[in-house]
């Protein structure tokens, strides 16, 4: 397989050239002061992933990380175009949007008795029963339902022919190390390969393949297959909420030329200039503000190397984007149809 440069050195590089997005450095500073008192909470840590979110498998065993795989294979793409038509499903009588509305149709599923999660059904699933499993409780149906339905038809047949059918086995073999388990997941399953070319330089994000890592480390609850000793060694996942949520909190800037881009609702291509700019100034703004936010500590003498990562920032930050909806509408997202996030 192709090497390309590690998502972090990508970052770098990225914000270094970068002519429509900014990081600004007052911005991260004071981001890592407001999150200093939240950082070291019980909610910001690991344990949040399932007590913050019920649709989150509760147990930690083979099942539940089939569950985070077959999840994170289809993790992209949930934006509407238009915010009152958009996808919905509803759940025990909750109606969930965006990412959640697939965790709910996955356990609707899984609640009918449909083995979403196992290798063995999604490897042969038809285009039709992919609908039927998916299917919105609103007009507009999810989005690139095709594409969905190839790569996991794609990723069934790799975990059946090469990890025995579950992706425990792919964890297992990369003995609790994220590093080597996000190579197993590049090498073997092409759809999380989120590459780009920027200023002639290969750079990476792996947006999906990261945070596959990162939820299968939450769901084990960070304990024996899923201790993961180098956890702190992965990005933030750059999404499109994301980037949105650093511009909402000054830590990030866009051109005037790129936000009126962003306005008027421009659908950009994966690997445009400006969707690798956002999304690499991303996840540089987020390193710089766990960088910040450890060294706080540091000065107060508290050693927080296990409480703060980019992981555990970007759920937070992630959920804090989800709570504050309506304070930040004024922040577009960008827009790409897109199988990487
Ligand atoms: N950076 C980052 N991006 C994340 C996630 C999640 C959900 N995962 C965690 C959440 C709770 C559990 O703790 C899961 O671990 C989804 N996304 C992305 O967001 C977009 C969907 O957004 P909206 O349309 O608003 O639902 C889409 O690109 C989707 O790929 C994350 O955590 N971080």
């Amino acid at each position: 397989m192709e090497v390309f440069p590690s998502p972090l050195e990508s970052a770098k590089f990225i914000a270094e050239h970068s002519k429509d997005v900014s990081v600004d450095e007052e911005g991260t500073r004071r981001v890592a002061e407001s999150l200093f008192d939240k950082a070291s909470a019980a909610e910001f840590g690991l344990a949040g992933w399932k007590s913050l979110h019920e649709l989150n498998p509760r147990a930690a065993d083979k099942e539940a990380v089939d569950w985070v795989f077959l999840v994170d294979t289809l993790n992209f793409s949930f934006w509407s175009e238009q915010e009152d038509r958009k996808y919905l499903v509803k759940y025990k009588d909750k109606t969930y949007s965006g990412y959640w509305s697939l965790c709910a149709a996955v356990n609707r599923a899984l609640d009918d008795g449909i083995p979403i999660t196992s290798a063995s059904y999604f490897a042969t699933m038809t285009l039709d029963q992919v609908r039927h499993v998916f299917r919105s409780d609103t007009e507009v149906p999810l989005p690139l339902i095709e594409e969905r339905h190839r790569v996991l038809n794609e990723s069934g047949i790799v975990l059946l022919e090469k990890f025995g059918g579950s992706f425990l086995t792919c964890v297992k073999m990369s003995e609790k190390s994220a590093q080597k388990l996000l190579r197993l997941v590049l090498e073997n399953f092409p759809s999380y390969r989120d590459e780009a070319v920027f200023e002639k330089k290969k750079v990476s994000f792996y947006k999906r393949a990261q945070i596959l890592v990162a939820d299968t480390w939450s769901v084990l609850e960070g304990k024996g297959d899923g201790s993961f000793d180098d956890i702190s060694s992965l990005t933030i996942f750059a999404d499109y909420r994301i980037p949105q949520v650093l511009v909402h909190l000054k830590a990030m800037k866009y051109s005037e030329e790129l936000m009126k881009k962003l306005r008027e609702g421009t659908l950009f291509q994966s690997g445009d200039k400006e969707e690798v700019e956002i999304r690499g100034c991303s996840i540089w703004c987020c390193a710089l503000i766990c960088k910040y936010l450890q060294e706080l500590y540091q000065k107060k003498g508290q050693d927080m190397q296990e409480n703060i990562n980019a992981v555990l920032l970007d759920y937070y930050l992630w959920d804090y984007a989800r709570g504050h909806r309506e304070e930040m509408k004024d922040i577009p997202f960008h827009r790409v149809r897109c199988i990487y996030y």
